[in-house]
């Protein structure tokens, strides 16, 4: 047994021989066909070439003679003849909130009015006073309505109405209102209106276009109110002096 186990570790073969790597200075650099790589990085140039070539057309034409061989010439503030800067103009130079004392005729006139900074960047919002309408009261309901043809009116013909007439129909069932001379039955309309029903009851039986105007100028009754008319306002009749 013990020599079959050093015959078996006898006949292991040895490890290759490690090749011994030497450097070598280069015999000759006079040889053209060899490439010389050399170990040392510091042996390297590593200027980047001159650009424009030294020996350009271009470099040449240059007409700063200081720049003809060697790198762009940078700007240094004594080497440089700037521009002076363009003049500020007058506006600018105004302080906010105070008036312009110049007289040029170009400036604009400055008023502390005009030109003064808010105190405050909020916007004041007036609180909304548009009413929570019934579902199927909106707008578009009410437009349906008006061109469903039915009779809104209740009167067979356009009338003439005195303010006393116009009166007669102040109640919430029966609601007449005079708005630029046009007198409308909004009883329908009520229901509908998004500022509520009670705001319309302040004016019920009377001349509302002050009121109307005041609170939304820009709405256009006229053609909401088409099929609602009922004639126009007149003067109270002078009574008969027999
Ligand atoms: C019968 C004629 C009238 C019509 C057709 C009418 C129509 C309207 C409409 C379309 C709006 C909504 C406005 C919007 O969306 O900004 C509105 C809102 C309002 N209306 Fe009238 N209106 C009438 C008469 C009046 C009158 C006579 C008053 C006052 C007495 C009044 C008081 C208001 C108010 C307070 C609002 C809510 C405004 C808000 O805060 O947004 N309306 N109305």
């Amino acid at each position: 047994m013990a020599s079959y186990l050093r015959s078996w570790f006898t006949s292991v073969p040895a490890a290759p021989p490690v090749p011994n790597i030497e450097e070598h200075e280069p015999e000759s650099d006079d040889d053209a066909d060899t490439i010389t790589i050399k170990a040392d990085d510091d042996d390297y140039d590593d200027t980047p070439p001159a650009f424009p070539a030294l020996n350009s057309a271009q470099r040449a034409a240059t007409s700063f003679p200081s720049q003809s061989n060697g790198p762009p010439r940078i700007l240094s503030d004594k080497a440089a003849v700037l521009m002076p800067p363009p003049p500020v103009p007058v506006l600018a130079r105004r302080i906010p909130g105070v008036p312009a004392t110049t007289s040029s005729s170009l400036s604009i006139p400055l008023t502390p009015n005009t030109l003064t900074l808010p105190t405050s960047t909020t916007k004041r919002v007036k609180a909304s006073k548009k009413v929570q309408l019934a579902p199927g009261h909106g707008a578009l309901d009410w437009a349906n309505l008006k061109n469903s043809g039915k009779d809104l009116r209740g009167v067979d013909t356009l009338m003439r109405i005195p303010p006393s007439v116009l009166k007669r129909h102040n109640k919430r069932d029966d609601i007449w209102m005079a708005l630029y001379g046009k007198v409308y039955n909004v009883t329908a309309y009520m229901p509908y209106h998004p500022g509520g029903e009670k705001e319309l009851m302040r004016v019920a039986g009377r001349d509302g276009t002050k009121l109307f105007a005041a609170t939304h100028g820009w709405v256009n009754a006229e053609f909401m109110l088409d099929n609602c008319m009922v004639g126009f306002m007149v003067p109270e009749p002078e009574p008969d002096s027999d």
